[in-house]
């Protein structure tokens, strides 16, 4: 297994297998890559199927033992589930989505050998859902989460971010999870640092402090150090889990990142808040690529804590280390 400087070893990998979206949410990072916008059909620059298995097969050569299919809206390839069918039985196989094209598929996915699905749901009523996704799709991502079920994945976490547009709906989320059985709550801080639009931050720290009040039991993940808390649901009949993914600002959770990201075109990543690192797998031989990914996760740093750090202000600033390093691209 490979580790970089800081002793931060890659166990798994993210790959965006495409850019494209049929959603439009007001606050999405894209991976890192920025506006989902565009045309839907197919893309010439993205990853064909053969590459992306091909960089699996390598990732499994260094021991990487899990892979997370992200986009833009992974469920638009059509070969998606040929990528799972192929990739290396050693990976525990993932995907986050906003859960639209799973009525129908979910069985397909599980079939080829998807374990775990994250679904994008940001409020529990169609019309904040709209206001903030820019779809009419709510009841279609209400199905998706259920034939997900129905195809036992388990669990299915629910992704929500927390901003100023959905902050009332955690409570309303976090009962929902806990009667429900087989669904996790997944509560993402709202990351401005690719999109803009600070003003939308909502205090994580609050909604650690609710959840402490009502847990009946906290647990930590070793990935990014985060929180799980287990709550009841009002009616005392069922409980849920509730997980908070806490970027932003916080170098414990960048000193406990394992992953590699890796971006449609087929461009390693090391970190998902930065864009001067990008790497390249030329053709994606698999050569190329064993060198690509060395190269990528020797050089890859935690982001608050050493490409961020805090001046004598206490503000976070970039370190001159990486100004330097990196001047010119
Ligand atoms: N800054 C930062 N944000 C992350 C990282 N991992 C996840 N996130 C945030 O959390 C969002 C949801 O991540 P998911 O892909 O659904 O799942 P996950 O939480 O990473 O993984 P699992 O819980 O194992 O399914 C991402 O899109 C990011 O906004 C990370 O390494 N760094
Ligand atoms: C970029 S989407 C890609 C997968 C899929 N389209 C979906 O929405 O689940 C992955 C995750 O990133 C989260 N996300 C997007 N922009 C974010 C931001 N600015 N801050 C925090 N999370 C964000 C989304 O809520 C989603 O759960
Ligand atoms: S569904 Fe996912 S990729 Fe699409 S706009 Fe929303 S967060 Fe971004
Ligand atoms: S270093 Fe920090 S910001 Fe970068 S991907 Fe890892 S956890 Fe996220």
């Amino acid at each position: 297994m490979l580790a970089d400087e800081f002793g931060r070893e890659v166990t798994g990998v993210r790959v965006s297998l495409t850019d494209r979206c049929n959603f439009d949410c007001v606050y999405c990072h894209n991976e890192g890559l920025g506006d989902t916008r565009g045309p839907m059909d197919p893309q010439d620059d993205e990853m064909s199927t053969d590459d992306v298995v091909r960089f699996l097969e390598v990732a499994a050569e260094f021991d990487v033992d899990a892979v997370k299919f992200t986009g833009g809206e992974p469920m638009l390839r059509q070969d998606l589930e040929e990528i799972i069918e192929r990739t290396p039985e050693q990976m525990e196989v993932s995907l986050t989505t906003n859960g639209t094209f799973l009525p129908g598929r979910a069985e397909a996915l599980v079939d080829a050998g998807l374990e775990r699905v994250n679904v994008s749901q940001d409020a529990l009523d169609p019309e904040d859902f709209a206001a903030v996704t820019k779809s009419g799709a709510y009841e279609k991502v209400l199905e998706g989460v259920d034939a997900a079920l129905e195809a036992g994945l388990d669990p299915v976490k629910l992704n929500m971010v927390v901003f100023e547009h959905t902050a009332g709906y955690v409570p309303e989320m976090v009962d929902h999870v806990a009667r429900n059985e087989g669904m996790q709550l997944q509560l993402i801080e709202y990351m401005p640092e690719l999109t803009g639009k600070p003003e939308w931050n909502v205090d994580i720290g609050r909604v650690h402090d609710w959840l402490a009040e009502q847990a009946d039991e906290i647990e930590h993940r070793e990935m990014h150090d985060r929180k799980r808390y287990w709550v009841s649901s009002d009616d005392g009949d069922g409980q849920g889990m509730v997980e908070i993914v806490d970027p932003v600002e916080n170098p414990t959770f960048c000193a406990n990142c394992h992953r590699v990201r890796v971006t449609h075109q087929g461009h390693l990543k090391g970190c998902l808040n930065r864009n001067d690192d990008l790497k390249p797998m030329g053709e994606m031989s698999k050569p190329e690529i064993r060198e690509a990914y060395r190269e990528v996760v020797a050089n890859r740093v935690p982001y608050y804590g050493e490409y961020m750090i805090k001046n004598g202000d206490d503000e976070w600033e970039l370190n001159d280390k990486y100004i330097e390093e990196y001047a010119g691209i």
